[in-house]
């Protein structure tokens, strides 16, 4: 868990603990009966608060509060009302779970508000029809109405947080495609470095230092530009960090220059050797740096020309929803090239590509023009069938894996490597959270591994 939100969790925690910790053993018995009774009673009453505004129809549908999530509430209910400190840190893990699984769905926070008021009214009308004594259902009606709220709290700083990162891609992504030209930027910028170098190996050299401050890089138009927009464009990515600590040694090793004296001839050229060899790195840092990004402005892997994994939400999202809104079937497969490790060890990682980018090719040639493929890890891809249900995409599946396993792999002149895939496929079962069916699918294509592998397995 990252550690801002372990942070955040030990303050909220630490007003929470307190609370239970003191509570009479009246009003916890009071909190129980009400847990055992009412948490079915009280589940139902949120969904039909949330119902009665249509708008929800966009994030939920009836069958799936009937099936599974009322069910999940009521026990969450049950846990908020009852469970004792001990239980407090896996119940706080649990929030920010479901507040993840909220922001991906795209439940906003403000039903969840409503619904829990709802949960709060339900608790007050028990207390007056049972007659409880003041104080005594004063004290539970306040218990139970600051857990309600710390856990909704930390379930929307969960919320926030995901919403959070997703606005941060879509800003990156908007800002590559401000920046208009990578190319271009990138040989306006290289070149900005290499006149900075430039005038300084002649201002040392020349001993125009001693009469004119050298500007530092940081100062340079190359540091201006790094410094206030390579940075918020990029984000702080590895090649940003080394290239900020090039820059640092760079200027540490200037400022260290006596310019009143002349300096030793050995000393200048250490010095230019080190500025040289920095300014190589920040350009190479650079080309990798542009590299990645054109790649992802578009949103393709580098290696395989293939979707990358980082707008696969965008796509899943997407599909969910058209396939609950026009019940439409959908299916999600994860595909593993077999004893892809040997491929590395025996024959290089320069062949290991080539395999990989043979078998993403076999993929992107033999789906549907409506399917996406994505490399989805190092030698995983991943591919969302629309409008395919179990049999189509098996069918659809089970052709690829056997055009892969008949098309040979040349991994040098004359000699052919067979390749084969293991292939795990889920088909979306209505569950508005995608995330659902990748770890179906995952699950499945262990299945399919653990079975033989160059098979297809299906998460039922
Ligand atoms: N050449 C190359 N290799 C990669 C790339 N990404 C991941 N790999 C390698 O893929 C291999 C994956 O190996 P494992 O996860 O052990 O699995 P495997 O050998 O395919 O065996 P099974 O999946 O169990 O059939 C590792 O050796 C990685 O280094 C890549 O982009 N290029």
């Amino acid at each position: 868990m990252q550690e801002e939100i372990k942070q955040y969790i030990s303050v909220i925690l630490k007003e929470w603990q307190p609370l239970r910790a003191e509570l009479p053993q009246n009003v916890i018995v009071i909190l129980r009966n009400i847990a055992e009774e009412q948490s079915d009673n009280l589940a139902h009453r949120f969904y039909e608060s949330l119902f009665k505004d249509p708008a929800i129809a966009r994030h939920l549908s009836y069958e799936l509060v009937e099936e599974q999530l009322s069910r999940s509430l009521s026990k969450w209910v049950k846990a908020i009302l009852t469970q004792d400190e001990s239980q407090f840190e896996t119940l706080a893990q649990q929030q920010y779970h479901v507040g993840g699984v909220h922001a991906r769905i795209g439940i906003p926070v403000e039903f969840v508000q409503r619904g829990a008021r709802q949960l709060k009214y339900g608790i007050y009308d028990y207390i007056t029809q049972h007659n409880i004594e003041t104080e005594l259902g004063l004290q539970v009606m306040h218990y139970a109405a600051m857990a309600i709220d710390i856990a909704i709290e930390m379930m929307s700083h969960a919320y926030a947080m995901s919403h959070y990162r997703a606005t941060r891609n879509e800003e990156a992504y908007r800002m590559h495609v401000l920046m208009n030209n990578a190319w271009q930027e990138q040989g306006k910028q290289q070149s900005a470095l290499s006149s900075w170098e430039n005038s300084v190996i002649y201002g040392l050299v020349s001993g125009v230092h001693q009469s004119e401050a050298l500007i530092k890089i940081s100062d340079s138009n190359f540091g201006l530009w790094f410094r206030h927009k390579c940075v918020r464009q990029f984000g702080e990515t590895e090649q940003i960090q080394q290239i900020r600590l090039l820059m640092t040694t760079i200027d540490q090793k200037m400022a260290s220059l006596d310019i009143t004296t002349d300096i030793p001839v050995e000393k200048l050229q250490d010095l230019l050797r080190i500025i040289h060899a920095c300014c190589q790195k920040i350009s190479t840092y650079m080309e990798m740096l542009f590299n990645d990004v054109s790649h992802m402005q578009d949103g393709k892997d580098a290696l395989t020309n293939l979707l990358n994994k980082r707008y696969l939400p965008i796509v899943l999202k997407h599909e969910v929803s058209l396939a609950m809104e026009n019940h439409l079937p959908l299916s999600v497969a994860i595909i593993d090239v077999d004893f892809f490790k040997k491929v590395n060890d025996e024959w290089g990682h320069t062949v290991g590509d080539r395999a990989l980018t043979h078998v993403a090719n076999l993929l992107s040639d033999n789906i549907r023009a409506s399917d996406y493929v994505f490399r989805y890890g190092g030698e995983e891809f991943l591919i969302v069938l629309v409008e395919a249900g179990q049999s189509e995409a098996y069918m659809l599946l089970e052709r690829i894996r056997r055009i892969v396993s008949s098309t040979p792999f040349e991994a040098v002149s004359g000699k052919n490597l067979p390749i084969t895939v293991s292939i795990g496929y889920t088909v979306h079962d209505g569950h508005p959270d995608y995330n659902q069916l990748l770890n179906r699918a995952d699950v499945a294509l262990y299945e399919a591994k653990r079975n033989g592998r160059n098979r297809i397995e299906q998460h039922k």
